[in-house]
């Protein structure tokens, strides 16, 4: 993995060099625990060496994680950087999965304001092909990749209760008497956007009067990111339940990312690694 990209001089037209900035950018996931998942961000990290970016790797890690596996990460040459956890309000709320109320720790990384553009890549996450050049899309907005309703962990929402999917609009269609179609929802595994300060208090603020729902900081990254979020290709973070949900939706061929999240496949993401 390339290092770390520095400003460096530039010969003004009097001869005199005066420091520019070149915008510093870099892929950024998440770690907690002392578990296995160490094992994917090692993988995410020789994944990304193999592809060749011209990008560091950062790794927010919660205060759980031990020195032996920051050790290792920093071995395959990642930026370690610990935070503080997040915690959404005091609820009820039964999240999907019980340890999704760790993920709001996610939203640190929006303090990593010394990168001007950073693409998250969550840890069960592989990279297969290069996509250093979606650091270049067009400023001002958030980049993701649809998400799919029709795994059981969406069992709770109206969506998946009539067989709705954004992935296949035409087969269920959204009825009418139910109002509003939802609107296009974005997996959090994987996603490009802006670190800011104004933008990580303003989270902050946001997140301590947003009562938590079923998919957590998912759920929470949707709504408040719902006016500027433009979906990418799904070769980008191809959703592992696409393969069997919406296979006429994916050639795979053309997939650079794949993100072992269905239950089955992150037991298997582990093992590969
Ligand atoms: O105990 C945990 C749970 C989650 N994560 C991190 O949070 C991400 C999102 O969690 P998970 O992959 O389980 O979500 P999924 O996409 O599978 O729903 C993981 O990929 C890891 O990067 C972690 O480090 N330790
Ligand atoms: O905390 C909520 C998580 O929600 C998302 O995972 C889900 C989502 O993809 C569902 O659509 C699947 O059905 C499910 O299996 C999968 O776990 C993000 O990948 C993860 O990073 C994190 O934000």
């Amino acid at each position: 993995m390339a290092p770390e990209l520095v400003p460096t001089a530039a010969k003004s037209v009097t001869g005199f060099t005066k420091p520019v900035t070149i915008p510093k950018r870099a892929y950024v996931t998440f770690l907690a625990g002392n578990g296995d998942y160490v094992k994917g961000v090692i993988g995410l990290a020789k994944g990304l060496r193999k592809v060749m970016t011209a990008y560091p790797l950062v790794v927010a890690v919660l205060p759980d994680v031990p020195e032996e596996h920051r050790e290792m990460l920093e071995a395959q040459g990642c930026i370690v950087r610990e935070i503080e956890p997040v915690n959404p309000p005091e609820n009820q709320t039964q999240f999907a999965m019980a340890y999704y109320v760790i993920n709001y720790s996610k939203l640190r990384i929006w303090e990593f304001v010394e990168y001007s553009k950073m693409i998250y890549l969550d840890g069960d996450i592989q990279v297969y092909e290069n996509i250093d050049h979606l650091f270049d899309l067009p400023d001002g907005h958030f980049y993701a990749v649809m998400d799919c309703f029709c795994e059981r962990t969406w069992s709770h929402t109206p969506q998946y209760k009539i067989g709705y999917c954004q992935q296949c609009p035409e087969k269920v269609h959204w009825p009418k008497e139910m109002g509003q179609p939802p609107s296009l929802y974005f997996n959090a595994g994987m996603f490009l956007f802006e670190p800011s300060i104004d933008t990580y208090h303003d989270l902050l603020k946001t997140l301590k009067v947003t009562p938590p729902t079923p998919f957590a900081e998912q759920d929470f990254l949707n709504m408040y990111f719902k006016d500027i979020y433009k979906p990418i290709p799904f070769v980008y973070n191809l959703v592992l339940a696409m393969l069997w949900r919406h296979p006429e939706n994916v050639e795979l061929h053309k997939v650079k990312v794949v993100h072992y999240c269905a239950a089955v496949s992150n037991a298997m993401h582990i093992l590969i690694y």
